[in-house]
């Protein structure tokens, strides 16, 4: 699949240090989150979201995931405050799904998983030129991670299930216009924060984390058929079946993170 790595048993998770040492670096994600060992950092405020203004511009199925991309030519749509020191510019946002029956959400928090993780990618377009190189830099990209619960079912997220009846196969991409990702927030902005990386390879040590503490429903039903997005197991089922399987953690490592209340 032209990857030299995935999530099976021979190119998993736990070898992807043989082709990228940065595995065993000092600040590698996805982590389990301990919001009790989580110090209070008073001195973080609430993160700003400014989206109205953004405009998506397709989606796509690059074999490990989902993703819409959007126009970063200017700072029409950011994302600021918190532990940011300037705006960033919103590039793309992906999902991490499960395979069919399992959970499949990068970050954990006590060792839960959730159904599926919303990754919203951001980059420091005021010290980089180009997100290529904002994503090697460790101030260089801000990802807002939002857990998927399944509950009730989500108002919006039929928009992107519609959508990938276009995409089912790698490779393909189609037309995604006037998406507000900010349908897709919980109602509260209360994160944790830490600096972490890339969750998967080249892993760069680059992305200040953003992981919102209210998970958004998401329901069973959403879409009526589970989907197999071909040419990668891990990211198999949109969104994964609801099992109380609890998933043994893969990779999580216990590092501090910040938090505000
Ligand atoms: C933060 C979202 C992101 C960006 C990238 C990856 C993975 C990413 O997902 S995640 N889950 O948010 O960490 C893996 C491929 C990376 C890319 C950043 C840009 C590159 C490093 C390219 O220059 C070449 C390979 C690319
Ligand atoms: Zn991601």
């Amino acid at each position: 699949t032209g990857h030299d790595w995935g999530y099976g048993v021979e190119d998993g998770p736990s070898l992807w240090h043989q082709n990228y040492p940065i595995a065993e670096g000092s600040r590698q994600s996805p982590i389990d989150i301990l919001p009790q060992t989580a110090s209070h950092d008073p001195s973080l405020g609430p993160i700003a979201l400014k989206y109205d203004q953004c405009t998506s511009i397709n989606i796509a199925n690059n074999g490990h995931s989902v993703v819409v991309e959007f126009e970063d030519s200017d700072d029409r749509s950011v994302i600021q405050g918190g532990p940011l020191d300037n705006p960033y510019r919103l590039k793309q946002f992906h999902f991490h799904w499960g395979g069919k029956g399992c959970r499949g959400s990068e970050h954990t928090v006590e060792g839960h998983s959730y159904a599926s993780e919303l990754h919203l990618v951001h980059w420091n377009a005021v010290k980089y030129e180009t997100f290529g190189e904002a994503a090697t830099a460790p101030d260089g990209l801000a990802v807002l991670g939002i857990f998927l619960e399944t509950g009730d079912d989500h108002r919006w997220l039929h928009t992107i299930t519609d959508a990938l009846y276009m995409v089912k196969f790698k490779g393909s991409v189609t037309n995604f216009k006037s998406f507000n990702p900010k349908c897709l927030l919980p109602s509260s902005l209360h994160y944790w924060t830490y600096l972490g990386s890339l969750t998967t390879p080249p892993l760069h040590e680059s992305v200040t984390w953003i992981v919102l503490k209210e998970p958004i429903a998401v329901s069973e039903k959403q879409p009526a058929h589970s989907w197999w997005i071909p040419g990668s197991s891990h990211y198999g089922w949109f969104p994964i079946q609801t099992s109380q399987m609890e998933l043994s953690l893969a990779f999580a490592a216990h590092k501090t993170t910040a938090s505000t209340e």
